[in-house]
């Protein structure tokens, strides 16, 4: 019974001291005591390859190179790769020759001490090596996004440097690419910082105005100047807002939707520019009835592209499904095609002018305009002379009509063309990641910005009639902007942003 006492008693000391500990530390990392364990991952990809990359972070970081390269061989210099046997610390047996690399904390990407291992991208010396790491004591396999949580919590990252990162990852277009590096870098989080320490200021203006007024050591027109200040960022702040989510769109891909007749070529169309038959083409009128999707690159911009039903009245229940699944993504989209079979049109260009408005009045929803369009005329190979020059002259005389080509997806004439008005209409509806203020890329700050728009509102609301809770509205757009850089609330946000970071970042 005593000796339970005792233990009791034991553990709760032991107890105490530990959660002084992690107060303690928590203190100093401004985040969740992780930092006490040291993870390891794999951080190049799965499968064989030339040289794959092991990761370390943590106080045993060190302990566990000298574990593997032997005790007797001093720490690599820092930052210098150095060609090391890697030995497995029980059984002594080699695992390979490779490079390792020594990051001492603070200066690190995690701000702890980190090493890397460089070995050969075979599976067996992975895991070797994955294997060797986890029987030291104090090691475990990092969780995913893990290094990169850790950076953020040393203060290495914000937020929005840690979701460029995470973009940077998955880019699959140079534009996407261009970006998430912008992000990473820091362009909108410097922004939005800079926004934050306005609004600090206006705060610190009109709270001293708040306490000192009374007593005549303020002057009315610091409330002026908070007014200005304030009009000025809201002002910034809305045109941010106001970009018609273009750098959303680059970050997610633009959505173009492949629409019109039965039989028109729109799944001939699809196989072209995704360069392989995604969809099923056949002379049978209504081939197509789900949507069929496909990711492609067009000049640097990410496109998803959906090939759907020939659009018809039909008996057929299934095809009815396809054309109302049809109709509902052409609303949804940025961009519609809108494919057209040219030889099926008159020879005169008033008639065509007229079939063709007809035909874009069957696909684009009741009062939309031909700017969310394209015209594509397919099987342009089937036309007589007359038939092309009828379609040329339409298309010229008519400007009502959508930017419209000409090209046969069976001899390929006219695609380039084709291609470069659609890379245009891409561009235009996607942000410009080279010039200009950083774009806003997720609909997380886009909430934030409007909360902080919202908060700004209550200043203006209540500026004449209490000035306290005037207050609280500058404090309230402080606090939205804290939440996109993660300077507030940052563990409940960390689990979404984290939410798509692979093991080993
Ligand atoms: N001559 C010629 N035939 C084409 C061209 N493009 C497509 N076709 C043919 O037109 C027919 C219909 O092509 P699809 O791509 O299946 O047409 P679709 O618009 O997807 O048809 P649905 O899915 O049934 O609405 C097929 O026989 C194609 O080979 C072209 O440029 N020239
Ligand atoms: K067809
Ligand atoms: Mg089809």
């Amino acid at each position: 019974m005593h000796c339970v006492i005792g233990e009791v008693a034991r553990a709760s000391t032991f107890l105490a001291r530990a959660l002084r500990c992690s107060t303690i530390k928590r203190a100093i990392n401004n985040g969740p005591d992780s930092t006490s364990e040291t993870i390891f991952a794999l951080s190049s990809g799965q499968g064989k390859c030339g040289v794959a990359v092991i990761r370390i972070s943590g106080p045993a970081s060190a302990l566990a190179l000298r574990s593997l390269t032997g005790p007797r061989q001093s720490l690599p210099t820092p930052r210098k790769a150095m060609l090391r046997d890697l030995i497995h610390p029980h059984s002594k047996e080699m695992l390979d020759r490779g490079l390792v690399l020594w990051f001492p904390g603070p200066h690190s990407f995690t701000g702890e001490d980190s090493a890397e291992f460089h070995v050969h991208g075979g599976p067996a010396v992975i895991s070797g090596v994955l294997e060797a790491l986890g029987s030291l004591p104090n090691l475990r396999p990092a969780d995913a996004g893990e290094f990169t949580r850790r950076a953020f919590h040393a203060g290495k990252l914000d937020l929005t440097e840690v979701e460029g990162l995470g973009d940077l990852i998955h880019a699959e277009t140079e534009a996407q690419r261009r970006q998430a590096l912008r992000q990473m870098a820091g362009d909108l989080g410097r922004l939005y910082r800079d926004w934050s320490q306005r609004l600090t200021q206006c705060l610190a203006h009109v709270e001293a105005f708040i306490d000192f007024s009374e007593d005549e050591l303020m002057e009315h027109g610091v409330l002026n100047q908070v007014e200005e200040c304030l009009s000025v960022l809201r002002g910034e702040i809305e045109e941010h807002l106001r970009d018609e989510r273009k750098g959303e769109r680059l970050r997610s891909g633009v959505q173009v939707v492949i629409a019109g007749a039965t039989n028109a070529g729109k799944s001939s169309l699809l196989n072209l520019l995704c360069q392989r038959p995604a969809a099923i083409v056949s002379p049978v009128a209504g081939t197509t009835r789900d949507v069929v999707e496909s990711c492609v690159d067009i000049g640097g911009f990410p496109v998803l592209l959906s090939d759907t039903a020939g659009l018809r009245d039909t008996l057929d229940s299934v095809e009815r499904e396809g054309v109302r699944r049809a109709r509902e993504r052409v609303q949804q989209a940025d961009l519609a095609l809108v494919v057209v079979d040219s030889s099926q049109l008159f020879q005169d260009a008033l008639h065509i002018a007229a079939a063709l408005s007809t035909q874009l009045a069957e696909v684009l929803p009741a009062g939309e305009g031909p700017a969310r369009c394209l015209l594509v005329l397919n099987k342009s190979d089937l036309l007589s002379e007359e038939q092309h020059r009828g379609i040329m002259g339409a298309l010229r005389e008519r400007g009502d009509l959508p930017r419209a080509c000409l090209l046969s997806c069976h001899t390929n004439s006219g695609v380039n063309d084709f291609l470069s008005l659609l890379k245009d209409a891409v561009q235009t509806l996607c942000a410009d990641p080279l010039t200009g203020g950083p774009s806003l890329t997720q609909a997380r700050h886009r909430a934030h910005l409007l909360e902080c728009v919202r908060a700004l509102a209550q200043y203006r609301q209540y500026r004449d009639l209490d000035l306290a809770l005037a207050a609280e509205g500058v404090r309230l757009a402080l606090t939205a902007l804290g939440r996109i850089t993660g300077r507030v609330g940052a563990e409940e946000i960390l689990d979404i942003v984290f939410r798509d970071f692979c093991i080993g970042k």
